[in-house]
């Protein structure tokens, strides 16, 4: 979910009449106890059904933070691990802070779903994607809020740069059973079969066989000659259009509709050397016949398209970006902490028995408190195999709420006394 939702979307999503400060969430089903995402009011809506669905036995788009939340069943399920999230903290900030009103409790437990959010992201996801070297040219150690940096999404990093993943999507989306064995029930699906489809995820085992392929599969691979396959580029369905669409095209198309300046002037902005010739070009580029197509369509280095310029990069050590691309979103997560006056990390935002709570949080706990799932990897980010590399939930930290108990004192309570 977005960390900042317009009021009215904010109020929809919320269950206004629990005095826990809770999301809503869906009234028809459960996922064996647990939540899932409400459907949107407007019906019928435009996502998929399983064949021969009668109209009272609809699984309607869900209802998020953001309208692509259902795009595929795999986004849908960590949209659903977050509101779970919420009303888990919520529900245990009301036992320890009775007095609390339901808007307070709201607010603190979505004060720390941002938080964690951000923990999450900037130290375990972020790191393996620019490379430890990067890392540390680009984003660094946390020194503090500036009031002076611009932390808004820049254009480049949008449209092009954080588009990366677009070659890291398996077409495959695989479901496993207890022993991350391929469940016997519900198979492999590709790509094209989960797009618009929550039916998948309500009819078909819930979250838990997604969540468990999640972790114990492998990103597709970032090969330069076979960047995007053909679930995405031949079948991808998108709301706002009836027929398939390709996903390299809407990238390469949505850079010119930006108006974003070609590759090697975004090699200059990042200090990096300009490639006018195609010899030139293999230095960042080591696939012979990727430069040779290149410099076929495009004739010169200073028309190459920025998304497909930076995507065809060789890839920086241990990392799933090249020089470009490690840049752009180094600085742009760089920015992002730095101008948020609301960091996690900033003097004052959380007591520091706070911080030193959310620091022990991660991805991987999120699914042992909201899942069955009973076995994790460490860093749900770090590939590893079944059993050797996961480890029992109990052996997974967690953040202790205590630390946000208010403590009545001489007459009046001490914020988060502990
Ligand atoms: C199956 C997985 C995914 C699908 C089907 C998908 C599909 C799409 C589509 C259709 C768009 C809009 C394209 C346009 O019209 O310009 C888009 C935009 C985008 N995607 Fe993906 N995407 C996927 C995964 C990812 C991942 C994993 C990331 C990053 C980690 C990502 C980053 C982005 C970004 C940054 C945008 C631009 C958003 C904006 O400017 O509002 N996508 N994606």
């Amino acid at each position: 979910m977005p960390a900042f939702l317009p009021t009215a979307i904010e109020n929809k999503l919320r269950n206004l009449t629990s005095q826990e400060g809770l999301l809503q969430v869906n009234t028809l089903y459960e996922d064996a106890g647990r939540e899932y995402l409400p459907f949107v009011t407007q019906v019928p809506s435009p996502c998929a059904q399983a064949l021969n669905t009668e109209k009272s036995e609809r699984i309607e788009c869900f209802l998020a933070g953001d309208s692509r939340a259902s795009e595929v069943i795999s986004l849908a399920a960590m949209h659903t691990l977050w509101l779970r999230e919420h009303n888990r903290l919520a529900k245990n900030l009301k036992m320890l802070n009775t007095h609390w009103s339901s808007e307070t409790i709201y607010q603190e437990a979505r004060k720390i779903v941002g938080a964690l959010h951000q923990v999450i992201t900037l130290r375990d996801y972020i790191p393996k994607i620019l490379g430890p070297m990067a890392f540390e040219q680009y984003v660094g150690p946390y020194k503090g809020y500036d009031s002076t940096v611009n932390p808004t999404i820049s254009n480049i990093f949008s449209t092009a740069a954080f588009r990366f993943a677009h070659a890291t999507i398996h077409p495959v989306v695989r479901r496993l059973d207890e022993r991350f064995q391929d469940h016997p029930d519900h198979p492999k699906l590709f790509l094209h079969e989960v797009f618009f489809s929550p039916w998948r995820l309500i009819k078909e085992g819930g979250l838990d066989p997604v969540i468990r392929g999640l972790l114990a599969s492998p990103a597709k691979l970032q090969i330069q000659d076979q960047i995007m396959n053909e679930e995405l580029t031949e079948k991808l369905f998108v709301l706002s259009n009836n027929g398939t669409l390709d996903l390299a095209s809407l990238d390469l198309q949505r850079g010119r509709d930006h108006g974003l300046p070609g590759y090697n002037d975004w090699r200059e902005f990042c200090d990096l050397q300009r490639l006018e010739t195609e010899t030139e070009l293999y230095t960042a580029i080591t696939n012979r016949s990727i430069v040779e197509k290149i410099i076929e369509l495009y004739k010169h280095p200073n028309n190459i398209d920025v998304w497909l310029g930076g995507l065809a990069e060789n890839l920086l050590p241990n990392a799933r970006t090249g020089p470009l691309f490690a840049c752009i979103i180094g600085r742009q997560m760089k920015a992002l902490r730095e101008g948020d006056r609301f960091w996690w990390e900033n003097k004052h935002v959380f007591t520091e028995a706070q911080r030193h709570e959310l620091e022990k949080h991660s991805l991987s706990r999120l699914i042992c408190d909201n899942t069955g799932l009973t076995t994790v990897p460490a860093d749900a980010f770090q590939l590893g195999s079944f059993p050797t590399d996961f480890k029992s939930c109990e052996d997974i930290p967690g953040i202790n709420l205590e630390a946000w108990r208010e403590i009545f004192h001489q007459g009046k309570f001490m914020l988060f006394f502990y």
